[in-house]
């Protein structure tokens, strides 16, 4: 942490690839008849917990360098797994793998993952997919493990009670063999990575403004797949950029995707220093971003719409907060309480540790600018929560204040070379 301080950010670098957009190509290429190849794909905690799970389906999932490949007979193929399939600290993983699994039909399988997984709420996708006619079972009617037998499905019309891409997506997997029509209605639109790469893969999917309807019982057949980088690791760069004196970095090739690229409307609203190159793309829209440190930022207010658009963005949005010259407010994202832990509360807690002052809401809070001093051995706690670490290194190293984490390594879970990219970037002052 230390040798992170005191220095500036510059020059051009890359982030690993979108963690979303990963999972997804590892389970349609396990679903696809042939051969899946995917370029620099994710390679960290938690999309390695979906490659072994396809594996353990009887895909062919392999690794050659930066890249996987996946060669698959095709769904009707797949077969119940000899073990538990373990899904570690991914809630997406946990989530569409429940809809796949229900979705094949003939699968007995229990999934679990972590102590965090373990209190993720599972109810909300075993609802629609019992209304499918899944036979699935919980902890509480709850949590994992969650406990699938073979059933027969039919097609659901679904309206979304929460913005949520993980129970769209589940309820998506579940409808791509299951023949009649599979719609789902949302009232904000979430990630759509799911309807894209089915379609990509061969399903019949449509979506018309909020509403996604897919035409379940055709075959799918492998493509390749290659992945951008993930806008929600450059966003600590991106805000690291803002906040630090002399910053200049451009993030190559990061997916520019408009329901993840919410982060790029905030930092425009908060006159921050921002260009971005997009580049020609057949597939997901990608470019470069490049931000320059900003003296003077505006604050943000965010609800409604934009809050699915942002929803992993919210922590490092926060520490943006501090060094804005006006309050700012976070409304509409209760969705954060049900994350690897209760998002709105983490992010209160630790940077409060700093001297920041916030009001705190049931779905957000408001944040005042300016910060104070950390007690001298002051322990900041991680949650076991990537996003939460990362904020708290961000906001360490703009307030040039060494700290304490009592645990660093759920970083591996999205960004595990977060530390050395850090320490590529800075310069002396
Ligand atoms: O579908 C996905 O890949 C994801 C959806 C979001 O979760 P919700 O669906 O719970 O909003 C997001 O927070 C998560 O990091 C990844
Ligand atoms: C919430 C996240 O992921 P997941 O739901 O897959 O655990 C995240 O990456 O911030």
């Amino acid at each position: 942490m230390k040798q992170l301080l005191n220095g500036t950010f510059t020059g051009r670098t890359s982030v690993p690839g979108d963690k979303s957009i990963t999972h997804r190509a590892l389970m349609l290429g396990a679903l696809s008849q042939g051969t899946t190849h995917i370029k620099s794909p994710l390679i960290s905690a938690d999309t390695l917990r979906t490659f072994d799970n396809m594996r353990q389906l009887g895909a062919e999932v392999t690794r050659q360098g930066d890249d996987f490949t996946v060669v698959s007979k095709g769904h009707d193929h797949l077969k119940s797994p000899s073990d538990t399939i373990y899904t570690g600290n991914s809630g997406t993983t946990t989530r569409l793998i429940t809809g796949l699994l229900a979705g094949l039909k003939t699968i007995t399988a229990s999934v679990e993952g972590d102590a965090t997984i373990a209190k993720r709420p599972m109810d909300r996708v075993v609802i629609p997919l019992s209304e499918m006619g899944a036979d699935i079972t919980l902890k509480d009617s709850k949590y994992p493990p969650v406990n699938i037998q073979p059933a027969q499905l039919k097609p659901l019309e679904y309206k979304m009670p929460i913005a949520s891409a993980q129970v769209k997506s589940a309820i998506l997997f579940a409808g791509l063999f299951t023949s009649g029509e599979t719609i789902v209605h949302e009232t904000h639109q979430s990630r759509n990575h799911s309807e894209l790469m089915m379609a990509q893969f061969g399903a019949d999917i449509t979506v018309n403004e909020n509403t996604v309807t897919l035409k379940g019982g055709k075959d799918l057949s492998s493509s390749n797949v290659t992945v951008p980088g993930d806008i929600s690791s450059a966003a600590f760069l991106i805000v690291l950029a803002l906040i630090t004196k002399g910053s200049d970095i451009t993030i190559e090739n990061v997916s520019l995707n408009e329901t993840r690229s919410g982060i790029i409307d905030v930092v425009k609203m908060c006159g921050g220093d921002i260009t971005i190159t997009e580049h020609d793309s057949k597939g997901e829209p990608f470019g470069d971003i490049r931000v320059r440190y900003t003296e003077q930022l505006k604050p943000f207010h965010i609800d409604g719409e934009i809050i699915p658009r942002l929803i992993d963005e919210i922590p490092i949005l926060a520490v943006l907060g501090v060094f804005a010259d006006g309050d700012s407010t976070v409304r509409g994202a209760e969705e954060l309480r049900f994350k690897e832990t209760d998002r709105i509360t983490a992010v209160v807690n630790e940077l409060s540790k700093f001297g920041v002052n916030f009001e705190e809401y049931e779905d957000g809070f408001k944040i005042m600018p300016g910060y104070g001093k950390v007690k001298a051995g002051e322990m900041f706690k991680s949650y076991h929560d990537h996003r939460i670490i990362m904020m708290l290194i961000v906001m360490a190293i703009a307030a040039e204040t060494h700290i304490q984490i009592d645990d660093q390594s759920a970083i591996d879970v999205s960004f595990p070379s977060f530390i050395n990219d850090l320490e590529r970037l800075r310069k002396d002052r």
